[in-house]
């Protein structure tokens, strides 16, 4: 039992046991009455012996009367005995709470008191309410947008029948968008919505979905404030509301890695109880053209292959990935180009020394802490940047810039299993031209506990920016012929004959699962144009006793309006 102070405490009825009800300022505690004596404990979270309770009121959906005498025991010997304490104890209200199942998913349960009188019913109600209403970062208006063609197509059935429900309980009200084409949603926040109405945004779909609100909000919040997204180094504001997904989308990698499990009602009562995650956002340019932003996974070769054939196979669903995975395996298709980046400074860790960002992660912490500037670059640092440069020319069978593990359930681990949600870089994965078996081996060990970089033709670093030029016989490249030429951010450096087919020289980007019509990029800010989002769907087991814990960082206010995701993921609310 936690040492705070009362504010209520009865003996009650849950089913057909006498209970001590306590109420302190963070924890619903109850414990039956005859048979305590032998055994009673309690956790800091919700726990459960025989019989004793603890539910935190944070975690608390909320408390409603009962309009019915639910006594809930209809086991024969028992019913007479309930009867009777219904007639004793006929006012019953209801706490709906936060139940932990396995595997990082969270589910709703109910717990019924019965009081003597209307007036104690009515009291708890009451009181509970008032903790609850203490909770300032819950949302209390949402607006929801729907890919109905996302996934398997159960976009709104999803919606409508598992995460709705939950949100009336808590008193949430929802404005709910089903969109009608690409572009929708995001088209409707940079021009339409009526953001002051509502708490957060939230995304029922899958990463392309959620890449459609992040451009949404953040363009909007940047013409706001009239700051120039085509400029790589501009300095981006930061949003003021934060983004909520329900997964119903084919990968959903940016809730799994924020959540930890793909589970729509795990990731409303994320939402609900007002969780929030911090996430790295990086632009991509072509030159002076903004193209997309990034939170998950940028990649050039293998994944942009595989994307850019899954997108004729829509109709399969979730498993046009793996038919297109196996189908450029077998092309092993490899390009040739320069790839350029600015290695992060020490401190932030690096790829391979096995930190995962769980809740509470210091890496995270440390980098938006005002107070702790160790990481931040002394100008003399920012000049000599120029000398910090790395260049690498070579024969890659895929390029992944993964600015968060990119875990997902074909590979929990994920792209990087090291890496941070909120540390401001990226993870840049190297894979060289090699074998179809040691790629194969490559891939397998995203599956598995075995080290995915431990190969000789595998490289990772960790960077705050990097530059990609393909290798081209001429400049003008086969992008876009009706375009003028673009300035180029960086000159070819590549030398000597490719072995590619020219046809094949060139892959494209998979950015957070949308196709970019240009090769050539930069991709920056991940000092300058970080843009912090706040995902409701905070990761995993804050404020839990389980061992295995993620980090939530929360000390990024100064981004984004609200705790700390902006946009969030199961994440951004
Ligand atoms: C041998 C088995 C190897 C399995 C390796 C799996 C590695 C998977 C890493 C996935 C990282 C995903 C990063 C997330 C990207 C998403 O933003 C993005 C969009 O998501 P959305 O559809 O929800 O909007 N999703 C994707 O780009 C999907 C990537 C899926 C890649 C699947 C690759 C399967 C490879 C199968 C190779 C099989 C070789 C078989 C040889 C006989
Ligand atoms: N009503 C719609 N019709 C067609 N495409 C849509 C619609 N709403 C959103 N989209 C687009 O669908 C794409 C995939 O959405 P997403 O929810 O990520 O599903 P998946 O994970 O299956 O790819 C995104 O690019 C998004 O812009
Ligand atoms: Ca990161």
């Amino acid at each position: 039992m936690d040492k705070q102070p009362r504010l209520l405490s009865s003996k009650l009825f849950q089913k057909h046991r006498q209970v001590e009800v306590v109420l302190s300022r963070s924890v619903l505690y109850w414990k039956e009455i005859e048979k305590s004596r032998k055994r009673s404990s309690c956790t800091s979270r919700e726990s459960e012996t025989a019989h004793s309770h603890a539910v935190q009121v944070c975690e608390i959906v909320a408390v409603h009367k009962s309009e019915e005498d639910d006594q809930g025991d209809t086991k024969r010997g028992r019913l007479k005995k309930a009867k009777q304490q219904s007639q004793l104890y006929p006012h019953t209200f209801t706490v709906s709470y936060v139940r932990r199942t396995r595997q990082h998913q969270w589910r709703c349960s109910d717990v019924s008191f019965h009081c003597a009188s209307q007036a104690l019913c009515q009291q708890w109600i009451q009181v509970i309410n008032e903790q609850l209403s203490l909770l300032t970062n819950r949302p209390k208006r949402l607006l929801v947008y729907i890919n109905p063609y996302g996934g398997k197509q159960q976009g709104k059935r999803i919606y409508e029948q598992k995460v709705a429900p939950l949100f009336r309980r808590a008193c949430i009200s929802a404005d709910v968008i089903v969109t009608e084409c690409a572009n929708h949603a995001r088209d409707h926040l940079k021009t339409e919505a009526n953001l002051d109405k509502y708490d957060g945004v939230v995304c029922v779909g899958g990463d392309g979905m959620f890449s459609e609100i992040v451009h949404g909000l953040v363009t909007r919040t940047q013409t706001d404030h009239g700051v120039d997204q085509s400029r790589a180094d501009a300095e981006l504001v930061p949003c003021s509301l934060r983004i909520g997904i329900i997964p119903a989308g084919s990968t959903d990698c940016i809730c799994f890695g924020t959540v930890g499990t793909n589970d729509p009602v795990t990731s409303a009562l994320h939402i609900i109880v007002g969780d929030s995650q911090p996430m790295d956002v990086c632009s991509v340019h072509h030159g002076d053209v903004f193209l997309r932003y990034s939170v998950s996974l940028l990649g050039y070769g293998f994944y942009g292959d595989v994307l850019t054939d899954s997108e004729r196979k829509r109709w399969l669903g979730p498993a046009r990935y793996d038919l297109s995975g196996v189908k450029t395996f077998l092309s092993h298709n490899y390009y040739e180009g320069t790839v350029s980046y600015l290695p992060t400074a020490d401190g932030l860790g690096n790829p391979r020394d096995k930190v995962q960002c769980r809740s509470g992660c210091h890496i995270c912490q440390h980098k938006h802490s005002s107070k702790d500037k160790q990481w931040e670059m002394s100008e003399e640092e920012e000049k000599s940047d120029k000398d910090r440069w790395s260049t690498i020319h070579g024969k890659f069978i895929a390029i992944n810039a993964a600015s968060m593990s990119c875990a997902c359930p074909r590979s929990p681990k994920g792209l990087s299993p090291s890496a941070h949600l909120a540390d401001g870089t990226t993870d840049l994965i190297l894979v060289r031209k090699c074998s179809r078996l040691d790629f194969f081996r490559h891939l397998l060990r995203h599956t598995n506990k075995d080290d995915q970089f431990d190969h000789s033709f595998v490289e990772v670093h960790r960077v705050r920016t990097f530059r990609f030029q393909p290798f081209q016989k001429q400049l003008v490249s086969r992008e876009d012929p009706s375009e003028p030429p673009k300035k180029k951010g960086f000159s070819p450096m590549c030398s000597g004959q490719t072995t590619c087919n020219y046809s094949k020289a060139h892959s494209s980007w998979s950015c957070d699962g949308e196709i970019l019509k240009h090769a050539a990029i930069q991709v920056s800010g991940y000092d300058v144009n970080m843009v912090k989002i706040e995902i409701p769907d905070k990761h995993h087991l804050t404020r839990s006793n389980h061992k295995e814990k993620l980090a939530v960082s929360s000390n990024i206010s100064q981004l984004l309006a609200g705790n700390s995701y902006s946009c969030y993921s199961g994440t951004t609310l």
